[in-house]
C-alpha cells in the first residue's frame, strides 16, 4: 500500500527509465536458444523479466543477472533440457506465450503455470496455431487457460492469418517456425510491435517483412550477440503524462525507446496539444532511442482508435488519466484487447478513476472520458495490475487530499523503482 498527496509544486528533473520489458524478455529468450554467450545491458530487472530468466534456468540454461547486466550462456534450441519443475511465468503474458513458441521445438514435456491473473488470460490464441504446426499442447478448458502442458517436436512451417494484432501471437508462431521445416509466416490485421523481427535479425537470422506479413525460413540458428536495451516507452508514459498534466512541470526522460511500433503515445499526446521535444536519436537500425522532454500544457480531448491502438495498447490506462485533464471529450475505441490484460483494463480504469471524481464511462471496446475533471484523493486499488497502480499514483499527484493505493507493489512487475523516481521529481 502507498499513500500519496497532491504535488505541491511542478514535477521537474531528468530521469532514465528502466529497460524495455518486451526487449528484455526477448534478449534473454533468444540468448537462451542461441549458440554462445549473449550479453545484455540495460536489462529490466522487473518481476516479469525475472520470471523469464527463472524459466530458462529451469530449462538448463545458465543465466547470470546483476542488476541491469545479464549474461546468457546459450547452447542452441537443442541445448534446452526437460525441466524437473513447473515453469512459473508469474504475472507475465509475454513469458508464457513466447515460451510456448520456443518449446514447440523441444521434444520433452513442460508444464507452464502463472499467477491468478495469468490463469484468466486467453492462451488459445497461441496454443491453436502451435498445435497446427505440430506441437502437442493441452491446458485447462481445452487448451484455453493455464496450467498448460506441452510437448514439442517436429514442427512444420505454415502461414498463419492472425485474428488479433498481437506481438505475442506473432512471436510465438515465428519462434515455433525457427527450427521447423519450410517457411513460417504470420499476417496480422494491424501492425503490432516488431521487436521479435528486429532482434532475430540481430541474432543473425533472416526475417522478411512485407506490410503486415512477416516470414522466416525454418532451420535457422541464432548466434549470440550483445544487446543494448533502451528505456521502456511504456514506463516513460507515466512521466510523459505526469509532465503534461501536473502544473508547472518539465521532465526529460533519457534514452527512451522510440521504435515506431511503440510510439503511439507520443503521437496522441502531441495531437492533444502536449509540448514534447525529442533529441539525440540513436541506434536507428536495431532499436532506436532518444531523449524526450515534456512540459505542462493544456490538453484537448481526442479520438484514439484504429491502427494506433497496438502502438499504445499498454499506455491506455495512463492516457485515460490524461484525458480526464483535457478539455472536451476523449473517445478510446477499437481497444477490446484491454479486457484480456493483467486485469480487464477497461473496467479497472473506469472503476478506479471514478472513485477519484473522473467522469469516464466504459464502452464495448474502450471508454469515453469527459474532461476536464478535478480529482480528489480516495482509496483506490491496482487490483494487482502494475499499469493501473502507476496510473493511480500519477492521478494522486493532481488529486486534492490523500490517495491510498492498495496493492501498489504491483508496479515492480515492470518498474521496480517507479515510486522512488516519482519522488525524485517532486524534490
Ligand atoms: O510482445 C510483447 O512484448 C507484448 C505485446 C503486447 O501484448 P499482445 O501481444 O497481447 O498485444 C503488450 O500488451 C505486452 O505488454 C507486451
Ligand atoms: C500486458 C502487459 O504485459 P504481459 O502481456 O507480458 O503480461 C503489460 O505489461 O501491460
Amino acid at each position: 500500500m502507498t499513500k500519496l498527496t497532491k504535488a505541491t509544486q511542478g514535477l521537474r528533473g531528468t530521469l532514465q527509465v528502466p529497460g524495455d520489458k518486451s526487449i528484455s524478455h526477448r534478449a534473454v529468450m533468444f540468448g537462451a536458444i542461441a549458440k554462445g554467450k549473449t550479453t545484455i545491458n540495460g536489462f529490466l530487472p522487473g518481476e516479469d523479466c525475472l520470471s523469464t530468466i527463472s524459466c530458462f534456468q529451469k530449462l538448463g540454461v545458465t543465466v547470470e543477472q546483476n542488476g541491469d547486466y545479464v549474461e546468457v550462456y546459450g547452447n542452441g534450441i537443442d541445448g534446452l533440457k526437460e525441466p524437473k519443475e513447473v515453469l512459473d511465468v508469474g504475472n507475465s503474458g509475454t513469458t508464457i506465450r513466447l515460451m510456448m513458441g520456443i518449446l514447440s521445438n523441444t521434444p520433452f514435456h513442460s508444464c507452464l503455470v502463472g499467477d491468478s491473473s495469468i490463469a484468466k488470460r486467453p492462451m488459445k490464441r497461441v496454443t491453436e496455431p502451435l498445435k497446427q504446426m505440430g506441437a502437442q499442447i493441452d491446458g485447462r478448458e481445452g487448451g484455453q487457460f493455464t496450467p498448460i502442458s506441452l510437448r514439442g517436436g517436429q514442427v512444420k512451417g505454415m502461414h498463419y492469418d492472425s485474428p488479433v494484432a498481437s506481438a505475442q501471437v506473432k512471436s510465438a508462431v515465428l519462434l515455433a517456425g525457427l527450427k521447423g521445416e519450410g517457411v513460417t509466416s504470420v499476417t496480422e490485421p494491424l501492425q503490432s510491435r516488431d521487436h521479435t523481427e528486429r532482434m532475430l535479425r540481430a541474432f543473425g537470422c533472416s526475417v522478411q517483412t512485407d506490410g503486415r506479413t512477416v516470414s522466416l525460413q525454418g532451420q535457422q540458428e541464432l548466434k549470440a550477440v550483445h544487446i543494448e536495451v533502451p528505456g521502456d516507452i511504456s514506463s516513460a508514459a507515466f512521466f510523459l503524462v505526469a509532465g503534461a498534466i501536473v502544473p508547472d512541470s518539465k521532465i526529460t526522460l533519457k534514452k527512451v525507446g522510440l521504435n515506431p511500433t511503440r510510439t503511439g503515445i507520443l503521437d496522441v499526446l502531441k495531437a492533444m496539444g502536449a509540448a514534447i521535444t525529442i533529441e539525440n536519436i540513436q541506434n536507428e537500425e536495431f532499436e532506436p532511442f532518444g531523449d524526450v522532454t515534456i512540459e505542462t500544457s493544456q490538453l484537448q480531448g481526442t479520438e484514439i482508435g484504429g491502427d494506433v491502438i497496438p502502438r499504445l495498447i499498454d499506455e491506455i490506462p495512463i492516457l485515460a488519466l490524461a484525458a480526464t485533464q483535457a478539455q472536451g471529450v476523449t473517445v478510446i475505441k477499437d481497444a477490446a484487447e484491454l479486457k484480456v490484460k493483467e486485469t480487464n483494463r477497461i473496467d479497472t480504469v473506469v472503476h478506479e478513476l471514478r472513485k477519484m471524481g473522473a467522469n469516464v464511462e466504459a464502452t464495448e471496446d474502450g471508454m469515453i472520458v469527459y474532461g476536464k475533471s478535478s480529482l480528489s484523493g480516495a482509496e483506490v486499488n491496482s487490483h494487482g495490475d502494475h499499469r493501473i497502480g502507476m496510473m493511480l499514483a500519477v492521478a494522486a499527484c493532481l488529486a486534492d487530499g490523500e490517495t491510498v493505493i492498495e496493492n501498489s507493489e504491483a508496479a515492480a512487475v515492470s518498474y521496480p523503482n517507479f515510486f522512488e523516481q516519482l519522488k525524485e521529481l517532486q524534490q
